[in-house]
């Protein structure tokens, strides 16, 4: 196989923690994902996925980072920080749960999405025709005259459609969403996963995607990595890792771990069971 667009070896994430100490929230993860594929991050909330994503692209400057994150075979871990900035949006976009927070309230969504492009030197007309394109593409009617609006004018998942625009507009290589769906209604999660999955599948982008939802995981991904307490416990195939998953832990977020005491019909494990099936197991 070719050498992999993102690799991430032996990551280590700190934060500065009270007094002089520090507190590691990721222990010496290793991920791959090659060109062209999706790779869903799943977990328990606090498991280290976020702080993971955000890795990839230096997003908390007080983040201590160790190890290696190479995309295409360049280290971006200790890289300066034009390097960085050089990879944001351009090759690696970005979209999180909450649009609200993403986009600025005082700047038309236009300008926003048309930014990516400006700042590479694109011309103003030609951005705009760009722009509205996308719009349209991904569902936003009349996109020509809603780019002069600010974002509290649009519904919470016309917003996240102007999310995803900013963060697909450069072409980037490899998208990473976290949560994209989350903060939106049943319906219109349906309609951005399909988005999202149109353009991964049109421009062949590789995808980063975060999310607490295994129906998603089924439904999007070809890879999936399982992360518990800052570690990766287990990595497969979508498929291998629904019908036989091999980690205690993974069984018991699928539901998987049978119980002896039981009513068969409840399928919800607490922490507690899975730490019990892993004791039985050593
Ligand atoms: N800026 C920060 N400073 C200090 N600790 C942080 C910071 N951001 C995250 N953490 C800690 O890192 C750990 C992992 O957090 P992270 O947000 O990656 O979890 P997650 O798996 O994405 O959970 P969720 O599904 O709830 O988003 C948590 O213990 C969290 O408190």
């Amino acid at each position: 196989m070719s050498a992999p667009l993102l690799a991430i070896e032996g990551l280590r994430i700190a934060y500065p923690g009270p007094g002089a100490e520090s507190v590691e929230v990721v222990h010496g993860i290793d991920v791959t994902l090659h060109r062209g594929r999706r790779l869903a991050l799943v977990g328990e909330s606090g498991s280290g996925k976020s702080v993971t994503a955000r890795a990839v692209l230096q997003l908390d400057l007080d983040a201590r980072l160790e190890g290696s994150i190479r995309l295409d075979g360049e280290e971006l871990v200790g890289a300066p920080s034009r390097r960085i900035r050089a990879v944001r949006g351009r090759r690696v976009g970005l979209v999180f749960q909450d649009p609200l927070a993403a986009l600025n309230p005082v700047m038309t969504i236009g300008w926003q999405i048309m930014q990516p492009l400006l700042i590479r030197g694109v011309g103003k007309r030609e951005a705009r025709r760009r722009g509205t394109e996308l719009l349209e593409r991904l569902g936003v009617h009349n996109a020509s005259e809603r780019f002069d609006d600010y974002p509290h004018q649009f519904s919470g998942g016309m917003r996240q459609r102007v999310v995803i625009a900013i963060a697909v507009i450069a072409e980037p290589e490899l998208l990473i969403a976290d949560e994209p769906t989350t903060a939106l209604d049943v319906r219109v999660q349906a309609q951005v996963l399909e988005l999202l999955d149109e353009l991964a599948e049109e421009r062949s982008m590789s995808v980063l995607l975060i999310t607490h939802d295994l129906g998603i995981v089924a439904g999007f991904a070809d890879e999936v990595v399982v992360m518990r307490q800052g570690e990766v416990v287990e990595h497969a195939d979508v498929d291998t890792l629904f019908a036989s998953p091999r980690h205690p832990y993974t069984r018991g977020l699928l539901g998987a771990v049978p119980r002896i005491d039981a009513d068969p019909s409840v399928r919800l494990l607490s922490v507690a069971d899975v730490e019990l099936a892993e004791r039985s197991e050593r």
